[in-house]
């Protein structure tokens, strides 16, 4: 226990006083005798050098790198600064205490007051930065004080084998290589660094030449000057032979983190965004190639290299705790230490276990080890190991991974920043502006680029054209332009993922700010109920009006993906086994249009069937066309055999009979009434060719967990009346009611009526067994760079509907002016956009809005939820219709769909089969995690 100065702004009976060197005890007494008789207390004369420094420094191991220091901000001082406590002071470490009237030997000391009273007023007389007549015309510095507990870890065993540190996936090779190896391994990166720093050195002297010839040419001396300032600034940079700390790295070449130099080759890590940048490096040179090879081999490895990060350690210096990036890297990481040992330790919740690392060993860190605990070497020159003190000397390790082109679907969510699992943030991560700066000069930009290895390496060779599935298929008129990364110069483009980052997040405490403001002026909070305005939701949905339709779901379907498309295709990786083995059910070389394919992550499932994906969102067509061109692949990974395109499901611009299959994965759900619901399915059938199957999903009225799902989504109740109770008839009765045709959908919002057999009323099933439907929110938090946008225009709209308001005479409310929906909005509702009827603005329910609460802009999106018997009657309705078109006549040869034909069965003629029966069988239907599930075959 000691003393350290206590943190700004914290107020206790302590002082600290610096500049005391040669004063007496007495005279600090008498000097702050006024405030209360203080004791002086003296700190500890400095630490002799022991047999141990390094034995104290091991055995006093510093603060665990990752929590805060248990001493507060002035910890650093600790040593220096503690004391014994008050009561042995001056018998620990100080045997002698000095007389009441010799000079003190140090430079501060503290001073004990009654109360923090008598402190505070001391501390007040003490004149800052001045000479202190009372003090002798001493100056005096002055700070609160507290006590410094000492909380530092007593350091833990370590382990000396994997199976004693017993972590699931770990394996530790002793003397993987020879001394003679570790050497050669060692010579080579100093040679790599030396060769790229004289490399860039004489870039940048040839661009300085240029630039200075450029600016003389040009007759503009001031800037030529200036420019060639530059250069040369540029190439004194270079010629260090280092980065500037700012993540330009290299092929190769020191990068000076904070601490430690690391060197990257394959692929490049960057720690500012916490990413590994996708563009690859170049070749990994020989000695690194070979090396990898042989590690690739290993049995506990199994796995291509193409990544390797070499990191410096000197001894003192550690590595915060962490996981490699799930998304970034998969499979096992394998570390070749050389050089020196280190100690590294693993930590998982509250538990930590520490492993000694001796040079020339080999770690793997494999499944849990590698994905569930973080991994950290704490900053020591020395290590206690088994009671013999091992000083560490310079370690270089040598990390190889390799680089991962897609979401980690790993079974540990807790630390998966692809399941959104809490990534802690690692200090560089945090620092405001590091990483965000613009390359300063041409100059430099021209350095970089002609530094071998560096920005200017060729990029990784084009993508492969695309798969082309199918004949005459018809590509959105523009194909989607992959989205990310940005081309950078010369910053990256995680610099400007981060410098986006920013304004979204300053916009989204604007936005709430401004936010709050008004609702103060509305007198109304910001996290209000959505139930309000979702009834003007509910005078659309399940309506027959089919502008309505389209409008509702243009604003709470499509226009919701396309604001948060990269964000929810963030949390959209599973693979559903369902899903899965309805793909391989279909035969090698099949056809399968993804219909709705969101993100595209049933790309690829299967290498030997090709998927023609399309949404309607095209931000989500765009995340899954950037998935088959990523440039994070791989140059060997062969992209999947896909496409994807903008397209309307109920307008599939595709020819008739091409597809062995279809999916269609949680967007039936989005249909806003059963004809569309059923006009979706017919035109899956008709681009399925006879025998081709269909599998659909939607998500259920029977939720596994109704608390976290139905319970916060608010219900539209169906404007006709209430959704029908759950006692809906067995698929059975509408399947035999749907080979009677279907009826006019417009009699579906009879819901509730219940269908029995012979009825005809499979579409009339499919509008009321049971299902119902919701408002479904999304929270699209303020620090993902698509927030910014939003939450402007979602304050933006939300003024517009309130001048709207205004506007509007007293008294009217609207078309609803009776409802107590729209008597809300009319009182001025700031928490949902409303809009609709009320204020003839539109289709839409509640607008997205700005939540300050959850940090997050909050969109509505609009769901039908189905219960089983709805989903088989409704596939039976479109069986019994027969494929879009079929009864159209005309547009089932032209590849392209208009309305009409479905119009014809909307309106009852139905039949599509010529009367010949249903075109085809419902084979299944399943309930799955929340989900029903129907998988149908067309038959002719
Ligand atoms: O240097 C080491 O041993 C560990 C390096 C590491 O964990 C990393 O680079 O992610
Ligand atoms: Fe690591």
């Amino acid at each position: 226990m000691g003393f350290v100065k206590a943190p700004p702004g914290v107020v206790t009976r302590f002082l600290w006083v610096g500049g005391v060197y040669g004063m007496s005890m007495q005279q600090l007494t008498d000097i702050f005798a006024p405030y209360g008789r203080p004791t002086v207390l003296l700190p500890d004369p400095p630490a002799k050098p022991a047999a141990g420094k390094a034995a104290a420094a091991a055995a006093a191991d510093g603060p665990d790198p990752s929590t805060p220091s248990s001493a507060p901000s002035a910890a650093p001082h600790a040593s220096s600064a503690t004391v014994p406590p008050p009561d042995s002071t001056t018998t620990a470490n100080s045997p002698q205490p000095p007389a009441p009237s010799a000079p003190l030997p140090c430079f501060h000391a503290f001073l004990e007051f009654e109360g923090e009273g008598d402190a505070a007023a001391a501390a007040a007389a003490v004149p800052r930065g001045a000479a202190w007549a009372a003090a002798g015309g001493r100056k005096l510095a002055i700070n609160f004080a507290e006590i410094w507990r000492d909380k530092r870890p007593v350091p833990r065993p370590v382990a000396l084998s994997a199976a004693e540190l017993g972590v699931p996936g770990l394996a530790l090779a002793l003397d993987f290589i020879g001394t003679r190896e570790e050497a050669e391994l060692i010579a080579a990166v100093d040679a790599a660094a030396e060769a790229t720093a004289h490399a860039a050195a004489e870039a940048a002297a040839e661009a300085a030449a240029e630039a200075a010839a450029e600016a003389a040419a040009r007759g503009v001396e001031a800037a030529g000057a200036g420019v060639a300032a530059e250069a040369e600034a540029a190439t004194r940079e270079a010629e260090h032979g280092e980065g500037n700390g700012e993540g330009e790295g290299s092929h190769g070449g020191w990068e000076m983190m904070a601490k430690r130099r690391v060197q990257h080759f394959g692929y490049r890590f960057d720690y500012a965004a916490r990413n590994v940048d996708p563009r690859p490096l170049g070749p990994m040179p020989p000695w690194a190639a070979g090396l990898a090879e042989r590690l690739a081999a290993l049995p506990e490895v199994s796995q291509r290299l193409d990544q390797l990060t070499v990191n410096e350690y000197h001894p003192g210096v550690g590595l915060a705790p962490h996981v490699d990036l799930h998304s970034a890297f998969t499979g096992a990481i394998v570390i070749l230490s050389a050089g020196s040992h280190t100690v590294m330790e693993l930590r998982r919740g509250g538990e930590a276990r520490a492993l000694l690392l001796p040079p020339r060993s080999l770690l793997v860190l494999a499944g849990e080890s590698r994905y569930d605990w973080q991994h950290y070497i704490p900053h020591r020159v020395a290590d206690l190991v088994g009671g013999e003190l091992l000083q560490r000397g310079r370690r270089v390790s040598f990390t190889f991974r390799q680089v991962r082109g897609f979401p980690c679907d790993c079974a540990f969510p807790t630390m998966c920043d692809s399941q959104q699992g809490v990534l802690p943030p690692t200090r560089i991560s945090q620092l405001p502006t590091r990483g965000m700066q613009p390359l300063r000069d041409a100059a430099a930009q021209r350095r970089l680029a002609a530094a071998p290895g560096g920005e200017g390496l060729p990029r990784s060779p084009s993508p492969p054209a695309a798969a082309a599935p199918g004949e005459g298929l018809s590509r959105s008129p523009s194909p989607p332009a992959a989205e990310e990364p940005p081309q950078r110069e010369g910053g990256g483009g995680a610099r400007q993922q981060a410098k986006a980052a920013e304004p979204s997040a300053a916009a989204g405490a604007e936005a709430a700010a401004s936010l709050a403001g008004e609702a103060g002026t509305t007198g109304r909070g910001l996290g209000g109920s959505n139930g309000a305005s979702a009834a003007s939701a509910a005078a659309a949905a399940g309506s027959d009006d089919e502008a309505a339709l389209e409008a509702l779901e243009a604003e709470h379907v499509h226009k919701v993906y396309d604001a948060i498309a990269s964000h929810f295709s963030s949390t959209r990786f599973a693979v559903w086994p369902a899903v899965r083995s309805f793909l391989e059910s279909l035969p090698p070389g099949a056809l399968v249009a993804d219909v709705g394919c969101g993100n595209g992550k049933y790309f690829g499932v299967r290498r030997d069937v090709a998927v023609l994906g399309s949404d309607v969102s095209s931000g989500l067509a765009q995340v899954a066309a950037q998935r088959l061109h990523a440039p994070g692949l791989p140059p060997s990974a062969r992209p999947p055999a896909a496409d994807a395109l903008v397209a309307d499901g109920l307008r599939l611009p595709y020819r008739t009979a091409c597809c062995d299959g279809a999916l269609c994965i949680a967007v039936l759900h989005h249909m806003s009434s059963p004809a569309r619901r059923v006009r979706l399915l017919r035109q899956l059938l008709r681009v399925l060719r006879p025998g081709g199957r269909a599998i659909v999903t939607v998500w259920a009225v029977e939720q596994e967990d109704p608390a976290k799902t139905i319970a916060k989504w608010t219900p539209i109740a169906a404007p006709s009346g209430p959704a029908a109770p759950a006692s809906a008839p067995e698929p059975d009765a509408g399947a035999a009611a749907g080979a009677g045709g279907v009826d006019t959908p417009g009699a579906a919002s009879g819901a509730g009526e219940g269908t029995g057999p012979g009825t005809g009323a499979g579409a009339r099933a499919g509008a009321g067994a049971g299902g119902a439907d919701y408002m479904v929110p999304w929270h699209l938090p303020f620090h993902r760079p698509e927030a910014s946008k939003a939450a402007r225009q979602a304050i933006s709209a939300q003024r517009e509907q309130r001048a709207r308001r205004q506007a509007r005479p007293a008294g009217d409310s609207g078309e609803g002016g009776s409802s107590s929906e729209a008597g809300a909005e009319a009182e001025g509702c700031c928490c949902c956009g409303g809009g609709n009827g009320a204020d003839g603005s539109g289709p839409a329910g509640p607008a997205p809005r700005v939540d300050a609460a959850k940090g997050a802009v909050v969109f509505q999106r609009y769901y039908h939820l189905f219960t089983r018997p709805e989903l088989a009657a409704l596939v039976e309705a479109a069986l019994a219709a027969g494929p879009a078109g079929a009864d159209g006549g005309g547009a089932a040869g032209a590849g392209a769909e208009g309305p009409g034909p479905e119009a014809g069965v909307e309106a009852g003629s139905g039949g599509g089969g010529g009367g010949r029966g249903p075109c085809g069988v419902l084979e299944d239907v399943f309930y799955d995690r929340s989900n029903w599930c129907a998988v149908f075959r067309r038959d002719r």
